[in-house]
């Protein structure tokens, strides 16, 4: 069975709002993506559609081909990491990584204890027991051992400690390159993760702002550091997301790629072309004024 994901014309409507508008997306299998978008962009709705635990209003996604609402053999395949609700849950550690094992034909036990024991799981005590950190390792821990072909973590590190996402992070580098499969990451902890990513798509408002190789979109972005006036004679014709500016220096954020010619001739008029990161990126290509003129 082939893995690929193909999303096509999805919408969702929750009453008066539309939460997706006309997504189109194709994920190839064994790649690891950032879903990016601020607060309401739709992002939970998306992955929410793709692990099968919502049906678009309208639009198709399949799975190899294949439809996925409802349809089991197909969504156990499927592993959707999200901030889970424990406060009732009486159920021990243990026996949530066990019951998991059950249904999840690609589960490495061998490395769910790996994992338990890098993350100190208290694997006798109730789920409902654990810190908000503990409950969220938990979490981490079914998701990466199930090896599910479709991985998804819906912001899966909540309450964690940097160390412990440090080790989320690792783990999921190392694994994925031993067990390659895809992998899907929303997060707001931008700078912590872009460099996991091999492709980011970022959605805005419902609609998609970006799908794009993350090398590709980085080549996108430049710093263009100077005297004010050189800067704005040298950025006058560019799409500019921001500017800064400190005395009579002045740093522009530009959009789009730049050419070798572009490079010299900010060379010989002293100006400096820095590297911008996701991040950076990311919060000035969502601003109103830029949105229209990213997509
Ligand atoms: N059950 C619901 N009923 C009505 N509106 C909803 C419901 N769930 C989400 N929405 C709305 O749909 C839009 C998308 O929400 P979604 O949770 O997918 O965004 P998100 O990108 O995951 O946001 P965040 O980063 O804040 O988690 C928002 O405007 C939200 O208010």
């Amino acid at each position: 069975m082939s893995f690929d994901i193909e999303i096509s014309k999805v919408n969702v409507q929750y009453s008066s709002t539309k939460a997706l508008d006309h997504i189109d997306l194709r994920l190839q299998y064994g790649k690891i993506y950032g879903l990016l978008g601020r607060n309401g962009a739709g992002k939970t709705t998306l992955l929410s559609i793709l692990g099968s635990f919502m049906e678009p209003t309208s639009g198709t996604v399949r799975l190899g081909g294949r439809q996925i609402f409802e349809q089991r053999e197909v969504m156990q395949h499927v592993i959707f990491v999200y901030d889970a609700d424990y406060k009732e849950e009486t159920e021990k550690v243990q026996d949530m990584l066990e019951a998991v094992e059950h249904y999840r034909p690609h589960f490495d036990r061998e490395y769910a204890d790996y994992l338990a024991e890098r993350f100190k799981l208290p694997l006798q005590k109730k789920m409902k027991e654990l810190s908000k950190g503990q409950q969220s390792a938990v979490n981490i821990t079914m998701g990466l051992a199930s090896r599910s072909p479709v991985t998804i973590f819906d912001e899966a590190y909540l309450g964690m400690d940097a160390p412990s996402r440090d080790i989320f992070y690792r783990e999921l580098l190392e694994d994925h390159a031993q067990h390659p499969r895809t992998i899907i990451l929303s997060t707001h902890h931008v700078s912590e993760v872009e460099h996991l990513f091999e492709e980011v798509i970022m959605l805005h408002e419902g609609r998609l702002l970006i799908h794009a190789p993350i090398d590709q979109l980085l080549e996108r972005g430049a710093a263009v550091t100077g005297a004010a006036q050189d800067v704005d004679s040298f950025v006058k014709e560019m799409k500019v997301l921001h500017t800064e500016q400190l005395g009579g220096t002045k740093q522009a954020m530009v959009f789009g790629n730049l050419g070798e010619a572009q490079r010299q001739a900010a060379k010989q008029a002293g100006l400096e072309l820095g590297i911008v990161s996701l991040q950076q990126l990311f919060i000035h290509m969502t601003e109103e004024e830029n949105v229209n003129e990213v997509r």
